[in-house]
């Protein structure tokens, strides 16, 4: 697991360590150059090499400054760019003293600063880190040459390494207030503990491969919550989070999976969602709808059964359009799925009547069990949702959701810039568990928040979605008694449906997954990949799970 802290509890996690003489900035120090050396040996060797360090005048410079002097040492030669016109003192000299050369920097379109940054082999961001100013980006010369040096940095073709974070991102929220002036980075070689911003869009796109150096205040972190989580591979394992079939089991215990998607006019999204739970490894896939969709349904998965019934979870509301009024008076066909739809959050909220049961094929007494609200379902929610009703809105869907809510100014934009505030502000109007799509997962719900960047750029298609509203049933369902009965928490199984459905689109685009963060690296395929379908993806479900679920023998639920 990855815990991303804001950085203002980093900082009070550094300050007894510091306050009892910890030499902390060497540590940082230190590992940035080793993660530079090993840039440097990927690129042609040490020695001769030219470095740019960008320092700003706080100790994200100074951290810079001294692993540039390590650097020097090795043979590199090491150029600064003092970029406030000065720099921590003792960092400066110590440069100084293995040979580095200065530029401080008086006026900001000094043609040396960038003509430096031109012919750069490795720069180092150390302009900004954790003691910026969160909202503003940065500011004055140092602003001026950031958006001048990019496109200097980036024809050099120069790897870049964020120090700590990179300069002018919020590192607790993953707001970006200046995009224009944010260096994109290879790497961000952060200290002591990943920032959460690091974890969040729209800054994880600038901050590359993410490592995390151990300067040893790990035990002044126990006690404190992270801003966010996510979810690893070895975590899947560790905590038995996926159930593998048991000789006893039929396909009942495996989890029935309750589908009411798409319509005879969109059948697609029925089709895929229906498809990915069953590849998920359910027992049994139900298709609630029309005969004539239903007929499209089994044709594409014969596997799947028409019948109502007992399920562990539904999926309602892909390939529903949103606005049921205008849709459902022409279409009785969508007027039925739209109550079953209602009748299933009402099984879930514990209000159904004798009416909802019979639509859902269940007798008088049925228990609640999870459900995902997806698409056409998510409109007109009701506030304080428990935890195991899961809503799937990308960006547009939530600022809808949010502007019937009383918040007229949310807008799609508004929240792809800022999806993590959203999302918690979501979570805490309606409640229940909320996952956000986006290039970046953010899922928002009872046991915190956590951050799931397991997919690839590919899955931008169109039916991605259907695919994991289906995922997402489908590992609810395995967990429905442990989440029913407040023994496992929604949000955890729900980034574990983002990490299987963002590992099915790696595998489907030729992809490794995303590397485990051993070492304390989160380590993307440097590989572009190719094309993805979502058919093409659903195939590679079951991969996903089968490594996933190696060494995972067994989590110990019971489903009912
Ligand atoms: N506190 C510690 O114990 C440790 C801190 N470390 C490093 O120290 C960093 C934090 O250092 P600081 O607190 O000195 O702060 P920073 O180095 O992030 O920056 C503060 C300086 O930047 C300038 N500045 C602030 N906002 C600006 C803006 N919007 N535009 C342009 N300039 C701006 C200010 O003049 C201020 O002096 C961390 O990110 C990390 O790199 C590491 O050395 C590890 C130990
Ligand atoms: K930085």
């Amino acid at each position: 697991m990855i815990e991303g802290f804001s950085a203002e509890d980093v900082r009070a996690a550094e300050e007894p360590l510091l306050a009892a003489g910890v030499p902390l900035m060497e540590r940082a120090a230190f590992g940035l150059a080793m993660r530079a050396l090993a840039a440097l040996r990927a690129r042609g060797g040490v020695r001769g090499a030219r470095v740019v360090v960008l320092a700003g005048r706080g100790n994200n410079g100074a951290d810079a400054m001294l692993a540039g002097a390590h650097l020097a040492a090795r043979g590199a030669a090491v150029s600064t760019i003092l970029v406030a016109g000065s720099g921590v003192d003792h960092a400066v000299a110590r440069l100084r003293s293995q040979g580095g050369r200065f530029l401080a920097l008086q006026d900001a379109d000094d043609p040396r600063a960038i003509e430096m940054c031109r012919t750069a082999t490795l720069v180092l961001d150390g302009v900004l880190g954790t003691g910026s100013a969160a909202n503003t980006g940065v500011r004055g010369n140092a602003r001026t040459l950031m958006a001048q040096a990019r496109g200097a940095i980036a024809s050099a073709g120069a790897f870049v390494i964020a120090v700590d974070q990179p300069s002018g991102i919020d590192s607790t929220t993953g707001a970006v207030p200046d995009p224009q002036a944010v260096l994109p980075a290879d790497e961000t070689v952060t200290f002591g503990a990943a920032k959460a911003g690091l974890l969040c869009e729209p800054a994880a796109t600038y901050a590359g491969t993410i490592t995390v150096i151990d300067i040893g205040m790990g035990a002044q972190l126990t006690a404190t919550a992270p801003v966010v989580r996510r979810l690893q591979v070895a975590d899947v394992r560790a905590e038995r989070l996926l159930r593998a079939p048991r000789a006893s089991d039929h396909k009942y215990l495996r989890g029935v999976v309750g589908i009411i998607a798409g319509s005879a006019h969109y059948p697609g999204a029925a089709i895929m969602s229906c498809a990915a739970a069953q590849h998920a490894g359910v027992g049994m896939v139900r298709y609630f709808g029309p005969r004539e969709a239903a007929s499209q349904v089994i044709a594409a998965n014969p596997q799947v059964v028409h019948a109502a019934g007992r399920v562990q979870a539904y999926v309602a509301g892909s390939g529903l359009p949103a606005d049921h009024d205008s849709q459902a008076g022409a279409d009785r066909e969508l007027a039925a799925q739209y109550s079953a739809s209602a009748a299933a959050l009402a099984l879930a909220l514990g209000t159904a009547s004798p009416v909802d049961l019979a639509r859902l094929g269940l007798g008088e007494g049925a228990a609640p069990v999870p459900i995902v609200l997806d698409a056409g379902a998510l409109t007109a929610l009701p506030r304080n949702l428990p935890a195991h009703v899961v809503l799937t809105p990308h960006a547009g869907e939530l600022a809808s959701l949010l502007n019937q809510a009383g918040h007229p100014d949310v807008t799609r934009a508004g929240i792809e810039g800022a999806p993590l505030r959203f999302a918690r502000m979501a979570h805490g109007i309606f409640g229940g568990t909320l996952l956000l799509k986006g290039s970046t997962t953010i899922i928002a719900g009872a046991g915190g928040v956590w951050s799931q960047n397991d997919g690839t750029a590919w899955l931008a298609t169109a039916g991605a979605g259907d695919a994991l509203a289906g995922i997402v049933g489908a590992v609810l369902a395995q967990n429905s008694s442990l989440i029913m009965t407040g023994r496992q928490d929604t949000g955890r199984i729900v980034a574990l449906a983002a990490m299987i459905h963002g590992m099915s689109a790696r595998f489907a685009a030729g992809l490794h997954p995303v590397a485990d963060g051993q070492g304390g690296r989160i380590d993307p395929d440097p590989n572009l990949g190719r094309p993805i379908t979502v058919p093409g993806l659903i195939e590679c479900i079951p991969r996903a799970v089968a490594q996933l679920l190696s060494a995972s023998p067994d989590n110990g639920g019971t489903i009912v």
